[in-house]
């Protein structure tokens, strides 16, 4: 079926330390009904300048949720039904680079995925459905993202690769030795299979990675601790507000579907004949595919 457009609204899902976004009007939580379960916590909309905003702390508020509890499915689903088009993930990680000093937001490109306990896909037995996750973040949100960054004067890298790993313990120095070699730039435990959920549902989706910390391969810094990521995370909330909010009215000016292809990402992806689709999952699916069936 042909895509209708849709105006942008811009989500946001804040990762630690970032649990509510200032300097929105009109603003109300709202629980919003998933089929997939419970979302992290109540959506919050709000206004800014005209640009329909919202936000979803990825932990909850209070930070209650851990990693791999956290229930993806239900809140990119949650997302797509209060008519989310592109969201912003704003992420603390650790860095695998000297030059990716604590304070760098980097704006990832790919990601490697080692999350083990975690449902990966809207679709499954009874709607089998296949994206390409070739570039798994929008680079039209990457190019905003960017240019936004250095207008506010914020140290931005532009790509990386993220290291998603399946915590919640930080990692052993094998491991941290381990995903340097293999060229990662920074690590989190939230993105996968966040990334992979938000291609599925057809919304634009990109990571500004902060980084915390350098994890536990550098000689010259303390292994990663909780604090430690927190006290830089409060230095650089103000920078991740700013962010936003610059990036907010150029996001919102799209006037067709993502340049992209976010927007159609479903267009070649089912592979289920129609007569032998199971009902119910079907029924689950109408926010996130209901486009394509
Ligand atoms: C608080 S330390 C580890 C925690 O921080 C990151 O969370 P998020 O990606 O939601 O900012 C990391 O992925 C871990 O979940
Ligand atoms: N070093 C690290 N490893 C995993 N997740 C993180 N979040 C912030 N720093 C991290």
């Amino acid at each position: 079926m042909e895509a209708t457009f849709k105006r942008p609204v811009i989500g946001v899902i804040g990762g630690s330390g970032v649990y509510e976004l200032e300097g929105l009007s009109d603003t109300r939580w709202r629980k919003v009904e998933s089929p997939f379960g419970d979302p992290s916590d109540e959506l919050f909309f709000g206004n800014l300048g005209g640009v329909e905003m919202v936000f979803l702390p990825r932990h909850g508020r209070g930070h209650k949720i851990p990693p791999a509890a956290i229930n993806y499915r239900a809140n990119i689903d949650a997302m797509k039904r209060a008519g989310v088009t592109e969201i912003i993930s704003v992420s603390a990680c650790g860095s695998f680079e000297e030059q990716l000093s604590p304070g760098t937001f980097v704006i990832v490109d790919q990601f490697i995925d080692r999350t083990i306990d975690r449902k990966k896909s809207f679709f499954g037995t009874g709607l089998v459905a296949h994206v390409s996750l070739a570039h798994p973040v929008c680079s039209r949100m990457g190019d905003i993202l960017e240019d936004a960054a250095k207008n506010e004067g914020i140290k931005v890298h532009r790509g990386g690769t993220y290291l998603a790993m399946e915590g919640p313990q930080f990692s052993s120095l094998a491991e941290s030795e381990l995903y340097r070699s293999w060229g990662c730039q920074v690590i989190g435990m939230t993105n996968m299979p966040e990334a992979k959920l938000a291609r599925e549902a057809e919304i634009c989706y990109a990571t500004v990675a902060m980084v915390t910390d350098y994890d536990c391969w550098h000689p010259d810094h303390d292994n990663v601790d909780v604090s430690a990521i927190i006290t830089v995370l409060l230095q650089n909330s103000e920078n991740a507000r700013r962010l936003v909010r610059s990036v907010a009215p150029d996001l919102s000016k799209r006037t067709h579907f993502c340049s992209a292809g976010c927007h159609n990402a479903l267009d070649n992806a089912l592979i289920t004949s129609v007569d032998a689709r199971d009902p119910e999952r079907v029924k689950k699916l109408d926010a996130v595919a209901g486009r394509v069936l």
